[in-house]
């Protein structure tokens, strides 16, 4: 919470806690679980409130504790009655949860009366917790009043103020802000504007109810920038309950240590990949059904296959061992700062690690990138990709065959090859690559031997290409314009290696990199 610190000021070791453990070891024997607790109301038909809270933090490994304010009788076709909780009850509950477990951020939900919200800012204020994710729910998808305009003071004077992000539908915002017109991407932008006033320190105005959008657009501002989430709309009757578990996402990854922007961005990809690939599955007869947020009512292998966006390309590290040996730092370090400075994709080229080490080294690599909702891939070593549980690897000509690295890591694995000519591109297609990486573009010391193919070789592999491409070999912050600038549309970024690690600050170069980047791909 603002008054408290916020998650700024956590130990540098939450930051590496992983999605699958949950847990950092303090002492020897005593393990830390990072531990949400939402208060919100039950839903009967268990797609919205805190029945979807709590699978939302199980799915991301995090504890949920749970504090009720109100019970529904809702299912697909709507909401049919809703019973509060008196205030009172609510307090002991939080009284209960709050005196006892290490609670690292509250997320709150409906909140139904003024009286509850009351009772909710007194406990906050005896049992401080590291972070206040605060959504205003007021109106349920179907249309049912969840919260009437009284709570609209104390939220706007009281809740908001506490609150470190604030994750309001259109309407919602519209209503915090006495009834705005907000149906465009300008309109929300400056709703989110007006919201930071009120004294969150971030605000997301999420686009799902948005009328005429063909994609679905959140709104982030963190009161001095914008950006703008996006992901294509999905046809699915299932998304009752959209904006619970992308609240609930962000508060598990800010328990597991995540700054608020990486969280807020796993939370709407894991919304997008849910609702994806539940998007046919049947559930009660209405027009709003739940959705499935533990992806294993479908198929389990498509999860992740279904999630490599060709955008991961965008800004694509490379790492090498010799430079960082040479600065004198670890893998890990050298990851953390590239993904921090905006690296889309992460992949580990390491040719002179040994196996032990080398292996030790990706896990931890792939902690960090998967609780900031990057994907880590590693060069060649099919074995070592496996062993670490990567989400892929990139392999050269001369390595194991695509068709065969296909087979062995299964159908949910990325799969990116190097290929200078369109011959190569086409057989990565057919072999089942899920992109192509194409180069040397520039002269580079990086590899020994390796023909350049200048920015025509490249131009003309993307032409032969189905897959989409990323572009590598001697690209840095001087020239990356120019590359993007051959304007192939599945052209989707560079791969870089001594632009970042060869350089005395990763971050900044990566910050730097990115910026380019941008600013091209706005231009064009
Ligand atoms: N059809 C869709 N396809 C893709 N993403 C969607 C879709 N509908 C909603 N979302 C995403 O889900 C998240 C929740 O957004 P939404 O605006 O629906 O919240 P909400 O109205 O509060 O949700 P709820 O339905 O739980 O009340 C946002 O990230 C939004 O972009
Ligand atoms: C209990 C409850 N909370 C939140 C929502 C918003 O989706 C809902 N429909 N039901
Ligand atoms: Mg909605």
């Amino acid at each position: 919470m603002q008054n408290l610190g916020g998650i700024r000021s956590w130990p540098a070791t939450w930051r590496t806690t992983t999605a699958s453990m949950m847990t950092t070891t303090t002492t020897e024997s005593v393990r830390k679980v990072a531990q949400v607790l939402t208060v919100a109301g039950s839903d009967s038909g268990a797609g919205a409130g805190i029945q979807a809270d709590i699978k939302v933090c199980a799915a991301r490994g995090v504890y949920c504790a749970s504090v009720i304010t109100a019970v529904t009788a809702q299912n697909s076709r709507g909401v049919q009655s809703v019973h509060l909780l008196p205030p009172d009850f609510v307090s002991e509950q939080l009284k209960s949860v709050l005196s006892d477990f290490e609670v690292d951020v509250v997320k709150t939900g409906m909140l139904p009366s003024p009286e509850i919200v009351e009772v909710l800012l007194q406990n906050l204020s005896e049992y401080p917790v590291r972070a206040l994710v605060v959504d205003p729910v007021m109106v349920s998808t179907s249309g049912h009043v969840l919260a009437g305009s009284s709570i609209l003071s104390i939220f706007r004077e009281r809740l908001l103020p506490v609150a470190d992000i604030i994750t309001p539908n259109v309407k919602e915002a519209s209503a915090l802000l006495g009834g705005v017109r907000i149906q465009t991407v300008a309109e929300m932008r400056s709703a989110a504007k007006s919201l930071h006033q009120m004294g969150p320190r971030f605000v997301l105005v999420k686009g799902g109810d948005l009328p005429d959008s063909s994609d679905s657009v959140d709104v982030y501002f963190d009161g001095n920038e914008f950006h703008e989430l996006h992901s294509p709309r999905i046809a699915t009757r299932n998304t009752h309950g959209t904006g619970c578990t992308l609240a609930s996402c962000i508060a598990a990854e800010l328990a597991k240590g995540s700054p608020m922007l990486s969280a807020v961005k796993v939370a709407k990809r894991f919304v997008d990949t849910a609702l994806n690939y539940s998007k046919d599955i049947v559930i009660g007869s209405g027009m709003q059904g739940p959705f499935d947020h533990f992806l294993s009512l479908k198929d389990p292998q498509s999860y992740r296959q279904s999630t490599f966006k060709p955008d991961d390309l965008f800004l694509y590290a490379v790492t090498d061992s010799r430079m960082n040996r040479k600065w004198n730092r670890s893998i890990v370090d050298a990851v953390k700062a590239a993904i921090e400075g905006g690296a889309t994709i992460i992949q580990l080229r390491e040719k002179e690690a040994e196996t032990r080490e080398f292996l030790e080294e990706a896990k931890s690599c792939v902690d960090i990138c998967r609780s900031n909702g990057v994907f880590l891939l590693i060069n060649d070593r099919i074995d070592i990709a496996l062993a670490c549980d990567a989400d892929g690897v990139h392999v050269g000509q001369s390595d194991m065959p695509v068709d065969l690295v296909r087979s062995l890591l299964g159908p949910d694995k990325i799969i990116g090859v190097s290929c200078k000519t369109q011959e190569q591109a086409h057989q990565a297609w057919k072999d089942g690559a899920d992109y192509i990486g194409s180069g040397g573009v520039f002269p580079t010391n990086t590899k020994a031997n390796n023909r350049t193919i200048g920015l025509d070789g490249l131009r003309e592999v993307c032409k032969a290409s189905k897959l989409p491409v990323v572009a590598i070999g001697g690209i840095g912050i001087s020239n990356a314009e120019s590359v993007m600038r051959i304007g192939e549309p599945n052209l989707k970024g560079v791969a870089v290696v001594s632009a970042l690690f060869d350089q005395e600050c990763v971050l900044s170069e990566a910050k730097k990199l990115h910026k380019s980047l941008t600013e091209s791909k706005r231009e064009h």
